[in-house]
């Protein structure tokens, strides 16, 4: 049993999905780790959505498979979603009754879902998403936001292993931002895995312990936050008063460098300590006033990986 509980709570192997001769989703491996707040990071159109649906079952791969919570999918669905919680492209909500009564009939639909606890459960929900004050209000009369924040009252009406959230800030100003972001980190503490994909760095960095870049269909990164800044080329940051000098020395010790005045920059190179580059300054009576060195921002490792600058609202 511990055996299982240890498999990723996510594994794609080589899953691939095509819409006629396009491939929306090309051969790729993710793994997602237990526990691990995951963010799916892309540019739009670049297959997270796609990847997301045949994860669910909601669409069948071309090729390759997926296990989910350690079970084969789709042939175990019926198994497994019960276990995940997923907000995919807004659940359809019957505009005429209010947030609670569609939250009720949802439950009612979920034949896993007792009925004696049902009123508490949608209460809870609703309170968990900061919606206990709209409960009675018609969705109709619901803000988009309200609306996102209903979608994942409702993934979250049992208890879940796994929570997929696809874009679920989208649409929400920044204090339903904030709610979600709490939110996420809240279910997190209590053990779910959390797998949220965004076009939002500033999300991503703020909330995900792990992340995965999509680009054309293709997984082109995946891992730790850390190790994905690190994976980029860190880079040192010196401030002199004597530039003309210290670029003599800089360029010598093989390093290109940008900027310039009294501040420059240069990607670090691979066998050339930062120490020994102060000591090579210092010997040649460079004035060193400051020296830093930065590891590349995951901002940086994206448009690297992706060719594309990256929506960086907060
Ligand atoms: N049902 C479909 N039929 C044909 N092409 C599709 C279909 N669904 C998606 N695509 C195409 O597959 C590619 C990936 O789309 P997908 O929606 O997965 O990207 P995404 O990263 O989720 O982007 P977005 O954030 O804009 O939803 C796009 O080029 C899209 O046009």
């Amino acid at each position: 049993m511990s055996g299982a509980s240890e498999e990723p709570a996510i594994e794609t192997r080589g899953l691939t999905k095509r819409f006629g001769r396009q491939a929306a989703v090309d051969n790729i491996d993710l793994a997602v780790p237990r526990g691990a707040v995951f963010g799916f990071l892309g540019p739009n159109g670049s297959g997270k959505t796609t990847t997301i649906r045949v994860m669910l079952g909601l669409a069948g791969a071309t090729a390759g498979s997926v296990r989910v919570l350690g079970e084969e999918m789709p042939a175990r669905l019926r198994e497994v979603l019960p276990r995940v919680g997923a907000l995919v492209e807004g659940p359809a909500f019957y505009p005429f009754l209010s947030g609670a009564d569609n939250l009720r009939r949802f439950d009612t639909a979920d034949r896993h879902a007792p009925t004696r606890t049902r009123r508490a459960r949608v209460a809870d929900a609703l309170e968990r998403v900061g919606l206990s004050h709209a409960a009675g209000k018609k969705v109709r009369a619901y803000s988009l936001g309200m609306k996102q924040r209903l979608g994942i009252a409702n993934a979250l009406l049992m208890p879940r292993d796994l929570l997929v959230l696809d874009e679920p800030t989208n649409g929400l100003d920044p204090q339903g931002t904030r709610e979600v972001r709490h939110l996420v980190r809240s279910l997190a503490a209590e053990g779910t895995t959390v797998f949220v994909s965004s076009h939002l760095l500033a999300e991503v960095e703020q909330i995900c312990t792990h992340a995965a870049i999509m680009s054309a269909g293709r997984l082109v990164a995946q891992g730790t936050l850390e190790s994905m800044r690190r994976s980029g080329r860190a880079r040192m940051k010196l401030t002199t008063p004597d530039p003309a000098d210290a670029g003599r020395v800089l360029r010598g010790l093989g390093l290109g460098l940008e900027g310039d005045g009294e501040q420059l920059t240069a990607p670090l190179v691979d066998g050339l300590l930062p120490e020994q580059i102060v000591a090579a300054l210092v010997a040649e009576g460079v004035r060193v006033r400051g020296f830093a060195v930065e590891n590349s921002t995951l901002e940086e490792r994206f448009v690297a990986l992706t060719g594309e600058g990256f929506d960086v609202v907060q």
